[in-house]
């Protein structure tokens, strides 16, 4: 493909293309010794090459925007209709910020990448990737679907990023944005453009974003959820918001690995996005988690760990950011669906929470309405790092467990799973990874517990007992769970007071939050499901 023409994209006088390079040339690229700054990486005692991402170290929700147009005027859930992140600019500002981009690409050495999101053909994207940055194209192999040689030779982009991290636009004020950086997205185009920020997220998330907008519309569930399968074909999801759990969870020897983050769920079942992982490594500890420990080898690539002197990596260090990270090809875990990362239609759909109030039990059986009142409601903490700005767990009301990601508005995709639940005959339950009347975090082993006997229907014999003001079914007993007293929040209080005042507080919240669900009737049944005060 060295004939390749980017000036199509308005790309011009490209010195060389690296067109789809092998891992062998990506490392090369990325550890040479003229690199500065951010380009560098270094190699680690374990294998895999660690950079440092620069100023951003997650992703920047705010500086996301969408071009608002034909196309996407009547789809796309504004950010003037709701609270959330899709800020509309108008096709003048996108010239400007294509021009930005083109012209930081323009007469430059560049990578190319050409991938696939979605591993399902008739729904998947095909994505090409430009950037100038090597570990940028490194990242983008890891995280994307490599295709075959012979899916290459018939090779289409559907959508085009263009990665300009190293220039800022200087005239954001007069464009009316929020800063310099920008991450915009054009669906007529369909292309992304990248300044400012060099964080690969912006990418991942940003193609999971274009999937959330196509999909949907065509009837098809798309999903911030991590996805595995028994030996019994049982297929489980676990949705959750960035910390709560998924690829923590859904790595697990016992069951092959579908992704780790982003599915759709269509006519024949659930199918990845990704072709990677990209796993937190804070605290990180080959004891503990040995699937990702391992996995973290030639061709993973660390992010914003520090790495000592002799390629000794420490995991425990966050000075960067808490939002450490590894990005592998998903072939580095063992137990995985293979040749392609799909399986059939899920029995469990498990809402991973991280209750930074300590009010909610790990675990609760969900009926049909409740299910649906909490994807929509999408409780659950911020935890420190993924977004830029925040430091702390911070509790937050995030739709469909991924608001942040969505371009289409939540009542969509609720609609969507809701069907697809109700056809396969899923079962859902709400898990708080997060924490307890202790101050603690729920112990990994404790919640691994709980999913075990979710996942092999143990759950289902238990005795049930109703939390309070949220009418949540809890079990008294499970196995695996030693302590079994912990798994009634309010047994985890010196002084059932404590919990019982913040429990009315955090039921307040969600009745609050719900109020936007409720301009129709079917919002308006949902109100039921949800806490009482
Ligand atoms: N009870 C628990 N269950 C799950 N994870 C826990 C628990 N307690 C602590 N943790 C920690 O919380 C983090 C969960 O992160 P994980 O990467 O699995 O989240 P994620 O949902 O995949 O996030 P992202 O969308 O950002 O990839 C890990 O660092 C894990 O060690
Ligand atoms: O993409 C990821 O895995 C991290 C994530 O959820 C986020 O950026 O919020
Ligand atoms: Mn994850």
């Amino acid at each position: 493909m060295s004939d390749l023409d980017l000036s199509q994209y308005g790309i011009t006088d490209v010195t060389e293309i690296i067109y789809n390079p092998s891992y062998d040339q990506l490392f090369a690229e990325e550890t040479r010794a003229d690199l500065q700054g951010y380009e560098q990486g270094k190699l680690t005692k374990l294998g895999a090459v660690s950079v440092d991402t620069g100023i951003f170290t997650g992703r920047s929700p705010k500086d996301k925007y969408i071009v608002r147009d034909d196309t996407t005027r009547d789809t796309v859930w504004w950010s003037d209709q709701g609270k959330n992140d899709n800020k509309a600019i108008t096709p003048e500002v996108w010239v400007d910020l294509k021009a930005l981009v083109t012209q930081q690409l323009s007469g430059k050495r560049l990578f190319v990448v050409d991938t696939y999101c979605g591993a399902n053909a008739d729904s998947r994207l095909a994505v090409r990737f430009i950037t100038e940055v090597a570990w940028q194209a490194h990242f983008v192999k890891n995280m994307f679907i490599r295709p075959t040689d012979a899916e290459l030779e018939t090779y289409q982009p559907d959508f085009i990023v263009m990665n300009g991290a190293k220039c800022t636009n200087t005239n954001w004020q007069q464009h009316g944005l929020n800063s310099e950086n920008f991450v915009a997205f054009n669906l007529t185009e369909r292309i992304q453009l990248i300044g400012g920020t060099w964080y690969g997220g912006e990418m991942k998330k940003g193609m999971f974003s274009m999937m959330n907008y196509f999909l949907p519309l065509q009837g098809i569930a798309s999903m911030h959820c991590s996805a595995n399968v028994g030996e019994a074909g049982d297929v489980a999801v676990f949705f959750g918001l960035s910390g709560t759990g998924k690829t923590t969870l859904s790595t697990d020897p016992k069951r092959q690995l579908i992704g780790d983050d982003e599915h759709g769920w269509d006519d024949d079942g659930v199918f990845n996005f990704e072709g990677g992982c990209y796993a937190k490594t804070i605290n990180l500890s080959e004891e503990n988690e040995p699937d990702i420990y391992q996995a973290i080898r030639k061709d993973a690539l660390l992010e914003n760990v520090t790495v000592l002197a002799d390629g000794e990596i420490d995991f425990n260090d966050g000075s960067k950011t808490e939002n450490t990270r590894v990005s592998y090809p998903i072939y580095h875990i063992d137990n995985i669906v293979t040749p392609v990362s799909k399986a059939g239609h899920a029995k469990k759909v498990i809402f991973l929470t991280a209750d930074a109030f300590g009010v909610l039990p790990p675990v609760s059986k969900l009926t049909k309405e409740q299910a649906k009142y909490h994807f929509l409601s999408g409780f659950t903490a911020k935890l420190a790092g993924t977004e830029r700005g925040i430091t702390e767990p911070t509790p937050t009301f995030s739709s469909c467990f991924g608001a942040a990601f969505l371009s289409l508005h939540p009542t969509k995709y609720a609609e969507v799973l809701g069907k697809r639940m109700e056809a396969s005959g899923a079962e859902a339950y709400l898990v708080n990874t997060g924490w307890n009347g202790t101050g603690k975090r729920i112990s990994i082993k404790a919640t691994r517990a709980i999913i075990d006997a979710i996942l092999d229907g143990s759950i289902e014999n238990a005795e049930f007992v109703q939390l309070p003001y949220f009418n949540l079914a809890m079990p008294s007993a499970l196995n695996g769970v030693d302590d079994v007293s912990i798994l009634d929040p309010r047994n985890t209080y010196a002084n059932l007071t404590d919990w019982d005042v913040k429990a009315q507080d955090l039921a307040k919240r969600f009745v609050d939050n719900f109020v936007k669900f409720t301009d129709n009737d079917e919002g308006k049944a949902l109100v039921a499901a949800g806490p009482q005060l």
